[in-house]
């Protein structure tokens, strides 16, 4: 694995920004190069902190532009979070923001001292390492920023490079939101059992390690998502049966996801502004 930054300001330790931090300490990132800026920690960052010893809410003159400033906050709070955090971004590190929408040219703009910006949009998993994160990167970064970069992204999961910013709408689309996509199917699930009878928790039980079970499926094996469904339909059978419902071209899942996904690009593009 390549090396991390030497040294990191993480501004932002919510959801997101403290599942990363999580992920990079246990990976072996040393705490003394780690200093991280939350107004509100959590019970979770504090218990964190307390394990790790890294530096919360510093003092801030004891702030320095470290290697790699990384972005936790939400997108609507970035403005009235940069001009703090600005003076942050020096000329020898980079910005990495995790924020939905701010395109690479509006973290130019609001961090005009950083030697580079890099955009990535990871996803929920990432708290236990099992996130997908999508990165693209300015000109301006070089080989090591974007090995440093990819370092604390492989922490929290797989990685993925982009050159084409534009698609980091639709990436935020499918994998961003992705999870959330999923426990609401497990939501659904779990209410349409109970309106065929079963009893709540039991149906909440069955929905949740169907979805358990069967990602782990897609996770071991070499089958196509397509094939694992075609393996589970019996001709002329029950699932066929539920398939010709959620399939169905007007109103199916394809045509609901289309506009799901597109709703979510959307409001991505939106964010930027
Ligand atoms: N949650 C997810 O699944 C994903 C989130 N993201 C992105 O991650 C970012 C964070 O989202 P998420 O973690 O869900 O949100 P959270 O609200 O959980 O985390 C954001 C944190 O930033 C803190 N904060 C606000 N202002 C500042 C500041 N000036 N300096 C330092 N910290 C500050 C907030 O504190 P307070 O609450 O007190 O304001 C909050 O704890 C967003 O930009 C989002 O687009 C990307 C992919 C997936
Ligand atoms: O909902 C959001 O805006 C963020 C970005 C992707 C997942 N959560």
């Amino acid at each position: 694995m390549a090396q991390f930054p030497a040294s990191i300001v993480l501004a932002g330790a919510g959801r997101m920004g403290g599942a990363m931090l999580e992920g990079w300490l246990e990976g072996g990132l040393d705490p003394a190069t780690v200093q991280v800026l939350e107004p509100h920690p959590s019970e979770r960052l504090n218990a964190l902190a307390a394990r790790f010893g890294f530096a919360l809410n510093p003092a801030p003159q004891t702030l320095r532009p470290p290697r790699a400033l990384v972005l936790g906050v939400k997108p609507q709070t970035m403005a009235q979070a940069a001009p703090t955090l600005a003076p942050l971004a020096g000329p020898d590190g980079f910005v990495l923001s995790v924020l939905a929408g701010k395109t690479l040219d509006n973290l130019a703009a609001a961090f005009p001292g950083a030697g580079a910006v890099v955009r990535v949009m990871p996803n929920l998993p990432a708290s236990i390492r099992r996130g997908v994160s999508v990165a693209v990167a300015d000109a301006r970064a070089g080989a090591q920023a974007r090995a440093e970069a990819s370092a604390l992204l492989e922490a929290v999961g797989a990685v993925e490079w982009v050159d084409d910013e534009s698609l980091i709408d639709a990436v935020t689309a499918v994998s961003g939101s992705g999870p959330a996509y999923v426990f609401h199917l497990v939501e659904a699930m779990a209410e349409a059992g109970v309106a065929a009878g079963l009893p709540r928790a039991l149906s909440e039980r069955l929905a949740r390690q169907t979805v358990i079970g069967s990602g782990d499926l897609l996770r071991e094996s070499p089958e196509s998502a397509a094939a694992l469904r075609e393996a589970v339909t019996s001709p002329g059978g029950t699932t066929f049966a539920a398939l010709q419902v959620l399939m169905r071209e007007k109103d199916g899942m394809p045509a609901l996801f289309a506009e799901a996904i597109a709703a979510a690009a959307r409001r991505s593009r939106e964010l930027s502004g």
